[in-house]
């Protein structure tokens, strides 16, 4: 469980808030997105969320941030593991370099916890397996694809079994393939009980992830709802947050009368096809082609 109440932060060298009078809650197996246009605050919340600003960074604080109850003003870092995994842009980065294969990769942190053996075995493998990393556990993490080296540091995060996860842009380096793994694990990490705070630029996939997007413009949240209230919103584009292929072209029907009357513009391919069938039912619809 993450909250967030009133909280204020600016870097040291800042001449403004980064982030400035948030406020927001994300429950147990909640998937909420944060968007936002560049430098609108998305990097330093994953930092606030995973403990690591201010703690490693410096900057004035303002308000609270709990995790799971704790105060993350009380706690230092080292008593946030296990508890809060944070999970970057570069997978490669994440690879320690210090591990042969994928096992021992996952393997890693839990020996520098000091966890006794029988432990880690009994954790490593169901992760392997719900990570769809088993028949590569014996391979050189340098062998993966990119997608299966994200999903290698979402692994070696998810063994230390935090309650929250914090992806910052975790699909960003990846193709289309490795984009669709790193998704299908976000619906493993929920189904697990896990809260997750995902920044992620690649609209598509959230509308249809998401329970919850937020938008931050220049540190303030604008807008937090379902991904069929904040992504179909036309103040988006000024938000800095390119919409969606799909709500154009339903905004552009509508303008024309093309659209259903009573259905919200769409988010997902799905809702578009569904909409877009129903005025194609429309007795008009020849003459508007
Ligand atoms: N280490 C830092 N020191 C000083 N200012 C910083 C630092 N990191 C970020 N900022 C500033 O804080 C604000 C928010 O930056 P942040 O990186 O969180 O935005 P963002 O939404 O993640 O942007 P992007 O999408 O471009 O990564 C920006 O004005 C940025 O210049």
């Amino acid at each position: 469980m993450i909250e967030v109440k009133g909280f204020s932060f600016t870097y040291p060298t800042g001449s403004r808030p980064a982030l400035c009078d948030i406020g927001f809650e994300v429950g147990p197996r909640e998937l909420c997105a944060v968007v936002g246009g560049s430098g609108a605050g998305k990097s330093t919340l994953a930092g606030v969320v995973s403990g690591t600003v201010p703690h490693l960074t410096g900057g004035t604080a303002q308000g609270a941030v709990q995790v799971n109850g704790r105060d993350l003003a009380d706690t230092p870092l080292s008593g946030l593991v296990g508890e809060v995994g944070l999970v970057m842009q570069n997978p490669f980065n994440q690879i320690s370099g210090a591990r042969f294969s994928v096992r021992e990769e996952i393997a890693f942190g839990l020996e520098n916890l000091g966890v006794p053996r029988d432990e880690m075995v009994a954790r490593i493998d169901p992760v392997l397996h719900d990570l769809g990393l088993a028949g590569v556990a014996d391979r050189s993490p340098y062998e993966l694809s990119g997608g299966q080296q994200q999903l290698l540091a979402i692994g070696s995060i998810l063994v230390m079994r935090p309650t929250v996860m914090v992806l910052d842009e975790p699909t960003s380096q990846l193709d289309a393939a490795g984009n669709a793994l790193v998704f299908e694990a976000l619906g493993t990490l929920k189904e697990k009980g896990v809260t997750v705070l995902l920044i992620e630029h690649r609209m598509e996939r959230l509308a249809r992830a998401a329970d919850r997007v937020l938008v931050l413009d220049r540190g303030s949240i604008v807008a937090n709802g379902t991904p069929e209230e904040v992504l179909a919103d036309e103040r988006l584009e000024q938000w800095g947050v390119a919409p969606l292929r799909y709500t154009m072209a339903a905004r552009r029907a509508a303008a024309r009368g093309l659209w259903p009357a009573r259905r919200p513009l769409p988010v997902t391919l799905d809702a578009a096809a569904a909409g877009f069938g129903e005025t194609a039912g429309h007795p008009d619809r020849g003459d508007r082609r």
